[in-house]
């Protein structure tokens, strides 16, 4: 950036239109042109055993080690990399030594109107913020620079309002009075604006006391501030007093950027306020930092995400012989220090949104930075003429100046060495390492010695002698001829005013010696001498009592002014007694609350702790709630098992059944030919029928007597005559010389039908008491009669046959045949349908079944045989 050397009357450029500044650079030999200089910073922590990527080797190197966390780590990147700065600062460095070494050369050449740029890069959160602007306690590089360059300046500060920035990045010198008259207005300002509130909750701020000395002594100095941010490449002035509407967030006004006469970039219209104290420029960087935080709660950004510029301009001129400042020669150096926004990876931060394009944004610019600052290398390493994008990014615009220009470039490389940053902070290294080999153009020291100036006119060139350094030669040497005389300490003893000084110290009397006693020329030259310096004294007397006048008019005004303020300041305290009141009330109010917040948070903390508990308990029962259903799922497959096994036997049971029921359907069939054919009067012989045998059967006479009814015949197909069954297993050992054994309780009933046992040589007992009786070896078959009657009155005579077996043991068994059942109906018995006789058939064929299995064994034990 070439640095301002500005006349302003006639305001014609000093130099011929510029060519790209890369030509020039290209064409420059490396004796003009220092490095970008970097440093890093590596800040503490946030959790102290957090594990660690960086360290710090020596003053100038520090190590970077892949974590096994890291992408790099991952895809094979396991060796630690060394870098080289300019200096390294170490987790625990202050802000000062920081400052001292980076900023104060800057500073330095601030003074002698030299450029320079200073910005701050790194990751989110790696403590660029921190650096540039610090704490209150401890300020950063910003607050710091304000308060070197105050204390440097501080004698040597021209009045307020003398220089004027024309919005155009350049300067006009006022007249004394136009000055005098913005000072008025601004105190009159000063009085309409109430004070800012909160300025009294405001700690105080610690101050660097570092002063640089050698300054030229015959300078005017003023200093001028611009705060300015890059948001989504946009340019907003944080210094612009208009206020921002929360309703109409779009309305904040951007700002464009231009090229001045000097083809340096500046923020066009920009606010640019002169500070006449480092307090009073920390207000305005405090100012500019509330703005900032409030365009960003309208437009909903968040204010680490944008770029900060803060721009120091030293404007500094001549004076003339009476320290008033001409109207011919500035000089203007500045300082910008930047805060750029952190970089971060997107998909690490999953950010969505406004918060994408932000970041998409933030990394555009930087990846801009880095791209201008590459080709800026290649051209400079190989003499490439390459065009460098500064245009791109509104931030790689506004650094055209340096890096195109003249001036120091410097870098601070903020890193935060935990493991999580690594990669970031890799590529920011490689980066910081890139920019070390650019190299920018000396800044050759503005010569703007009155002498020196060229186009100073004879009278001019007296006019801007140096006034302030001359009158203080001319003081020191009074005082030291005073001291010469006697005078042990002349500056207490004849203190002098340096206006008078500087008076003196312009006047060049005549020669005052003495040639010879009658030489008049010396009398006549020397009243010559002292009308032409009473005129001038009467010239400035008159205008002094002009000024006077006005000055007078002015304090009338003011005083005038002043009664209203105070009336005003009265009402106004009357307001602010009410707002404190009120404050109070809110106050309480807030206490109130508070407490209130307290008991509750307390008992959140309760109910947490409880809601924990029974979550706890919950968990417990939904384990056992899996256990019962696994239980119960158990169960209900080993009961699906059973059912299954027991539905197989139901059908096996069902089978059986049916097999049963169609032998008794076939057996019915023929029960009902029978019928047919008895109630036809006729014997037959039913085929297939095992009692079909000539010996055992016998035909019932349909003309035989009955006594009591006709005898009904309901069962089993035996009834044709011979009561004694072939059905069966009729033994063929039973020797036919061999009787029956009749056995006929003795409660039997004759009911003399004409179905009566036909048995051969039977022996009747009525009791079975000894079992020889079965085991006679004439004995071969046995008859067993039974009778009952049922509810209806029916009266069933039943005659079990069987044969009668010796056994190996010695003894005999009864094994029973058949059965032979007689009803008789009683005549007052309802008729019984045919579906009840088809139901008693049923049952007692079922009887029959369950009867000609058993066996009577001769030792009177009963044998049940399997079916
Ligand atoms: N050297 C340090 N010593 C102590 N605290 C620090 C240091 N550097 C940074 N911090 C703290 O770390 C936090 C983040 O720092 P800071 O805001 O400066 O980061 P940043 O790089 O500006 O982030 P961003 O890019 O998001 O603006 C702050 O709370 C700050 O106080």
């Amino acid at each position: 950036m070439k640095p301002s050397r500005l006349k302003i009357a006639p305001k014609v450029p000093t130099k011929p239109p510029m060519t790209p500044a890369r030509s020039k650079q290209a064409l420059m030999t490396s004796r003009d042109r220092d490095p970008v200089q970097v440093y890093c910073r590596i800040r503490p922590l946030d959790v102290p055993n957090e594990e660690s990527c960086v360290t710090v080797l020596s003053d100038t190197v520090v190590q970077v080690v892949p974590p096994e966390t890291s992408q790099g780590y991952r895809s094979g990147t396991t060796k630690a990399t060394q870098y080289t700065f300019t200096g390294v600062f170490d987790e625990k460095s202050t802000q000062k030594p920081i400052f001292h070494t980076v900023t104060l050369p800057l500073i330095e050449d601030l003074l002698h109107g030299k450029n320079s740029l200073l910005f701050a890069y790194g990751v989110t959160g790696s403590g660029k913020t921190h650096t540039m602007n610090g704490e209150l306690q401890d300020g950063g590089i910003i607050p710091r620079c304000l308060d070197v360059i105050f204390n440097s300046i501080g004698h040597f500060q021209a009045k307020k309002y003398i220089f004027k920035p024309d919005r155009m990045n350049s300067f006009e010198i006022q007249s004394e009075l136009d000055a005098l008259a913005e000072r008025q207005a601004e105190i009159t300002n000063k009085f309409k604006t109430p004070a800012r509130r909160g300025q009294e909750n405001e700690g105080q701020r610690v101050t660097d006391a570092t002063r640089i000395s050698a300054l030229d002594e015959d300078q005017a100095f003023a200093v001028f501030v611009t705060f300015v941010e890059v948001y989504n490449n946009t340019v907003f002035d944080l210094l612009d007093d208009t206020p921002i509407d929360p309703l109409r967030p779009g309305k904040i006004q951007s700002k464009i950027l231009r090229e001045d006469q000097h083809h340096n970039m500046y923020v066009h219209a920009v606010t640019e306020v002169e500070v006449k104290s480092a307090d009073e420029a920390a207000e305005v960087l405090a100012k500019g930092q509330k703005r900032r935080r409030v365009a960003h709660t309208t437009l909903n950004a968040e204010s680490s995400r944008s770029h900060s510029v803060f721009n120091i301009r030293v404007v500094q001129a001549p004076l003339d012989y009476q320290g008033a400042t001409p109207e011919k020669v500035l000089t203007v150096g500045q300082l910008s220090l930047v805060d750029l926004a952190g970089s971060e990876r997107n998909s690490r931060t999953k950010t969505t949104g406004e918060r994408l394009r932000e970041a998409g944004s933030i990394n555009n610019t930087l990846m801009t930075l880095r791209s201008c600052m590459e080709i800026l290398r290649e051209n400079q390493l190989n003499g490439t003429n390459k065009m460098v994008p500064y245009r791109d990014s509104k931030i790689t615009h506004l650094f055209k100046s340096y890096f195109d220009g003249e001036g120091k470039v410097r870098m601070i490389v903020c890193v935060n060495p935990r493991a999580d940053d690594y990669d970031e902070t890799l590529s920011v290294m490689r980066f910081a390492e890139m920019a070390q080999e650019v190299q920018i153009a000396r800044a050759v020291q503005p010569n703007v010695r009155l002498e020196a100036t060229p186009r100073a006119t004879p009278a001019g060139r007296e006019a801007l002698l140096p006034g302030r350094r001359k009158a203080n030669r001319v003081l020191t040497e009074a005082y030291r001829k005073l001291e010469q005389g006697g005078i042990s300490n002349p500056q207490s003893e004849v203190p002098f005013d340096i206006d008078m000084v500087f008076s003196a110290a312009r006047c060049s009397w005549p020669p005052l010696e003495l040639q010879s006693a009658s030489d008049d020329r010396l009398i006549t030259a020397l009243v010559e001498y002292l009308q032409v310096k009473i005129r001038e004294q009467q010239n400035r007397r008159e205008q002094q009592m002009k000024k006077c006048v006005e000055v007078r008019t002015l304090i009338r005004e003011m005083e005038e002014e002043l009664i209203l303020k105070r009336q005003e300041v009265l009402s106004l305290n009357e307001q602010l007694k009410d707002e404190r009141s009120r404050r109070q009330t809110f106050e309480n109010r807030v206490l109130n609350a508070e407490s209130a917040n307290a008991t509750l948070q307390r008992h959140v903390a309760e109910h947490q702790k409880y809601a924990r508990l029974l979550e706890e308990e919950l968990k417990e029962k939904d384990c056992l709630l899996n256990q019962g259903e696994i239980e119960i799922l158990n169960v209900k497959a080993k009961e699906k098992t059973k059912r299954q096994l027991e539905r197989e036997k139901l059908k096996k049971e069902l089978d059986r059944y049916k097999q049963v029921e169609s032998q008794l359907q076939r057996q019915t069939e023929r029960f009902l030919v029978m019928r047919d054919l008895l109630d036809a009067g006729c014997s037959v012989k039913v085929p297939g029928s095992a009692g079909s045998s000539e010996s055992d059967t016998r035909t019932p006479s349909l003309g035989a007597k009955h006594r009591v009814s006709d005898p009904k015949l309901v069962g089993t197909p035996s009834l044709r005559g011979p009561a004694v069954s072939t059905r069966k297993r009729r033994s063929r050992s039973v020797d036919p010389g061999k009787g029956w054994l009749d056995h006929r309780p003795e409660n039997i009933l004759d009911l003399d039908t004409v179905f009566q046992p036909q048995m051969n040589r039977a022996k009747s007992i009525t009791k079975l008491v000894d079992s020889k009786t079965v085991t006679d070896a004439k004995i071969s078959k046995y008859a067993l009669t039974t009778q009952e009657q049922d509810s209806s009155g029916e009266i069933e005579t039943k005659l079990y046959k069987g044969d009668v077996l010796t056994t190996v043991g010695g003894g005999a068994q009864v094994v029973l045949q058949d059965v032979e059942i007689l009803r008789h109906s009683s005549p007052t018995a309802v008729k019984r349908h045919s579906d009840g006789r088809l139901k008693d058939v049923h049952s007692r064929v079922a009887d029959i079944e369950n009867r000609c299995g058993h066996a009577i064994e001769g030792h009177n034990r009963v044998k049940k045989h399997c079916p």
